[in-house]
């Protein structure tokens, strides 16, 4: 078990197998990639994978970019180690003609984002994308039992802070007799020319604690879920939190092959494209010793 210098186990690997989109969406963060290198092929994705694995690494989520663009995605997913977990976060726009091939390929579950329900904003957020291809991503997720579906909603001011509700109800639609899709309210992270949208996620939170049946306290991040009445709601509250950082247990690979130990930062990553063996799991006992909260209390 890998475990960093404040004690934090890192049970969670995140690969971007791309950078590139197939959507422009205002605020993306694009995983913390900047000026990205050539995307790693297959067989380096795997050999990186299975070091990780053998490190005791047993969950692994694929992001990007939009993950569905590589044309091997589901190559890629065959060949990962037997992870417990296989799980993609995508834009959904391409999830609906890949879902039945993607599970039978040994995928667990998607995240998809999706922000509003209105056609217009959702063109606006994404630079003109479609919301309805989403829509039916998010069915052929349920139908190819690619469950829990996690709906990615990214609150911003003056764009669709009111339509949490909306959303959830649109997610409950799915819910018959068990909870298949959950909805995940995001808080934005401000990048800069981002301010004007920023917008505080707690009174929403605050709203829906008072209403749930049972809160689920997960250990990654210690993020609260909200069991509601055919409805989960789970608040992703990353800036200036403290708590929220020191129960991070993931590390990133980025799309050209840098170890990546935390989503803010550029300035502590290594490389291990053309590593193997010994020497690629040094270095990523490396990085993991380069791994501190962003987010801590200092005196
Ligand atoms: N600051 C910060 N934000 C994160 C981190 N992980 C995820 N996020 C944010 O959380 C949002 C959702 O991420 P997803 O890729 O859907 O995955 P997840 O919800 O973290 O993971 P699962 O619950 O396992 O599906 C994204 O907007 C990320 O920006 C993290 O380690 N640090
Ligand atoms: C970078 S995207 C990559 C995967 C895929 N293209 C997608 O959109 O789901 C991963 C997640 O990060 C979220 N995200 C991107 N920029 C963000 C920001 N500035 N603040 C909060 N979340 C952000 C997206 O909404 C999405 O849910
Ligand atoms: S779809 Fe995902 S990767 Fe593409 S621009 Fe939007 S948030 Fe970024
Ligand atoms: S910002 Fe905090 S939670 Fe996110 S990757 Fe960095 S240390 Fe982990």
């Amino acid at each position: 078990m890998l475990v960093d210098r404040f004690g934090r186990r890192i049970t969670n690997l995140r690969i971007a197998v791309t950078n590139r989109c197939n959507l422009s969406c205002i605020y993306c963060h694009r995983e913390g990639e900047v000026n990205p290198g050539e995307e790693m092929h297959v067989e380096e994705i795997s050999r990186i994978s299975k070091a990780f694995y053998e490190l005791g690494i047993r969950k692994v989520k694929i992001t990007g970019g939009e993950p569905l663009l590589r044309e091997d995605i589901v190559e890629i997913v065959q060949s990962f180690p037997p992870f417990d977990e296989i799980s993609i976060t995508t834009n959904g726009t391409l999830l609906a003609r890949m879902a039945d091939e993607l599970k039978d390929a040994g995928l667990s579950r998607v995240n998809v984002s999706l922000d509003t329900l209105k056609e217009d904003t959702y063109g606006f957020i994404t630079g003109g994308g479609n919301v309805q291809k989403v829509i039916d991503g998010i069915e052929a997720a349920c139908n190819a039992g690619l469950t829990p579906v996690k709906v990615n909603m990214v609150v911003m001011k003056g764009l669709n802070e009111n339509e949490v509700e909306n959303m959830l109800e649109f997610t409950s639609k799915f819910n018959r007799g068990r909870i298949d899709v959950i909805l995940q309210v995001i808080e934005l992270l401000k990048l800069p020319g981002l301010e004007e949208y920023y917008y505080d996620i707690s009174p929403i939170e605050e709203r829906y604690a008072g209403k749930a049946k049972a809160v689920i306290v997960r250990s990654m991040h210690m993020r609260r879920q909200y069991v509601l009445d055919n409805a989960a709601i789970e608040f992703v509250k990353p800036l200036d939190n403290s708590e929220f950082c020191m129960h991070c247990n993931r590390i990133r690979v980025t799309s050209d092959g840098k170890i990546k130990p935390c989503l803010l930062r550029n300035d502590n990553l290594v490389d291990v494209r053309g590593l193997d063996g010994r020497e690629l799991k040094e270095a990523i006992m490396r990085a993991v010793t380069l791994r501190e909260p962003y987010f801590c209390d200092r005196d």
